[in-house]
C-alpha cells in the first residue's frame, strides 16, 4: 500500500503553480522530496494535508481521500514545519497537557523520554529555547501520539550538523516499525543520501523525477572531458550536459557507456543541477 498518492495535483496562486503532481510513497519508506526555493514544496505538502484547497487532483492518503477523511486521517500524521508554532509563553510541560486532550493515543511518557533524549528542558518557555531545541520539541510533538506517517518540511533548515544528525537518527528509528512511513523535504540533499529510500524533484511547480535513491546514484555516472571526447559516447547514453571548470561534465546512463570511459559517482545534488541548469543534446 502506499501511505500517500498525489495524483495529477494541480494547483494555482498569482504567478506560480504546481502543474500535474504525481507521486507516492510506498509504505515503509522515506521519500526526500528536494526542489529549489519556491519550486512547490511546501504547497505541496499543504495541499497532502489539506491545510491548502487544491484545484483539481487526487491526495489519498493510506489508500483514502484526505479531504473526505480528514479527521481520522489526520490521528495518523505527525507534521513538522520548519519552525515550532506553538504559542511562545508555553512551555513543554504545558504542551503535553494539550496534546492529551488533541489525541486519544497521546503516550506522555514517550513525550518525556524524547525531551530527556535531546536534553529539551521541560519549563522553559518556548520563546527562550534555542533553534535547534524548537526543532527537536516539534518532532517530540509530532511523534508521541504515535503515528503512522511523518511529514517534515525543512525540519533541519539552519541546524548544525550534530542536531541534524540525532533528527536524522530519531527518524531512522521510528523507521524500525515497517509500518511508518516519511515525506520529508528538505535542501540538505546530503541529509537524504543518508536516510531516503526514494527521491522526488519538483522544478518550478512540476515533478522532474519521483526515483528509488539507488537507481539514481548507481545508475549515472558523471563523465568530464573534452568536446571530442563528448562526441565518442553514445547518445542513448546521455542525459544532460553542461560547461564545467575543466571540460564538458556529462551525467550518463552508466550501462550504457564502455568502462573505457572513465566516470565519477554523482551525489543527488549533481544529479539535481544537472537537471535545471544542463543541456539534453550533446
Ligand atoms: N498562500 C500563497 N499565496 C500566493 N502565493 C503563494 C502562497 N504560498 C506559496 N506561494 C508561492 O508559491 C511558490 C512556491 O512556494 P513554496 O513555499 O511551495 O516553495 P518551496 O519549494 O517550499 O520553497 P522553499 O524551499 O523556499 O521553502 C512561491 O512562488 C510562493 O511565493
Amino acid at each position: 500500500m502506499n501511505a500517500i498518492e498525489v495524483r495529477h495535483l494541480h494547483k494555482s496562486f498569482e504567478g506560480f503553480s504546481l502543474h500535474d503532481i504525481s507521486f507516492s510513497v510506498p509504505e515503509g519508506t522515506i521519500m526526500g522530496f528536494i526542489g529549489e526555493n519556491g519550486a512547490g514544496k511546501s504547497t505541496t505538502i499543504k495541499c497532502i494535508l489539506n491545510l491548502l484547497k487544491k484545484d483539481y487532483g487526487e491526495i489519498l492518503l493510506f489508500g483514502k481521500d484526505i479531504v473526505e477523511h480528514e479527521i481520522s486521517i489526520k490521528n495518523d500524521i505527525g507534521v513538522v514545519f520548519d519552525d515550532l508554532y506553538v504559542p511562545e509563553t508555553l512551555n513543554a510541560t504545558q504542551l503535553d497537557k494539550i496534546m492529551k486532550k488533541v489525541f486519544k493515543t497521546w503516550d506522555s511518557d514517550y513525550y518525556f523520554e524524547r525531551l530527556a533524549q535531546f536534553k529539551v528542558p521541560a519549563y522553559k518557555k518556548v520563546k527562550t529555547l534555542s533553534r535547534g531545541m524548537r526543532m527537536k520539541l516539534s518532532i517530540a510533538l509530532a511523534l508521541a501520539h504515535h503515528p503512522k506517517l511523518l511529514l517534515l518540511d525543512e525540519p533541519t533548515s539552519g541546524l548544525d550538523p550534530i542536531v541534524r544528525d540525532e533528527i536524522l537518527d530519531l527518524l531512522l528509528a521510528y523507521m524500525e516499525d515497517e509500518t511508518h512511513s516519511i515525506l520529508l523535504s528538505s535542501h540538505m540533499t546530503s541529509d537524504l543520501e543518508k536516510i531516503a529510500d526514494y527521491i522526488t524533484f519538483i522544478h518550478d511547480g512540476e515533478i522532474v523525477w519521483s526515483e528509488s535513491k539507488d537507481v539514481l546514484l548507481y545508475e549515472y555516472g558523471i563523465f568530464n572531458g573534452t568536446q571530442e571526447e563528448v562526441n565518442e559516447l553514445p547518445e542513448q547514453a546521455i542525459i544532460r550536459k553542461r560547461a564545467g571548470a575543466f571540460g564538458i561534465d556529462v551525467l550518463v546512463q552508466k550501462h550504457a557507456v564502455n568502462p573505457v570511459f572513465a566516470l565519477k559517482k554523482p551525489t543527488i545534488e549533481d544529479i539535481m543541477i544537472f537537471f535545471v541548469k544542463g543541456e539534453v543534446s550533446r
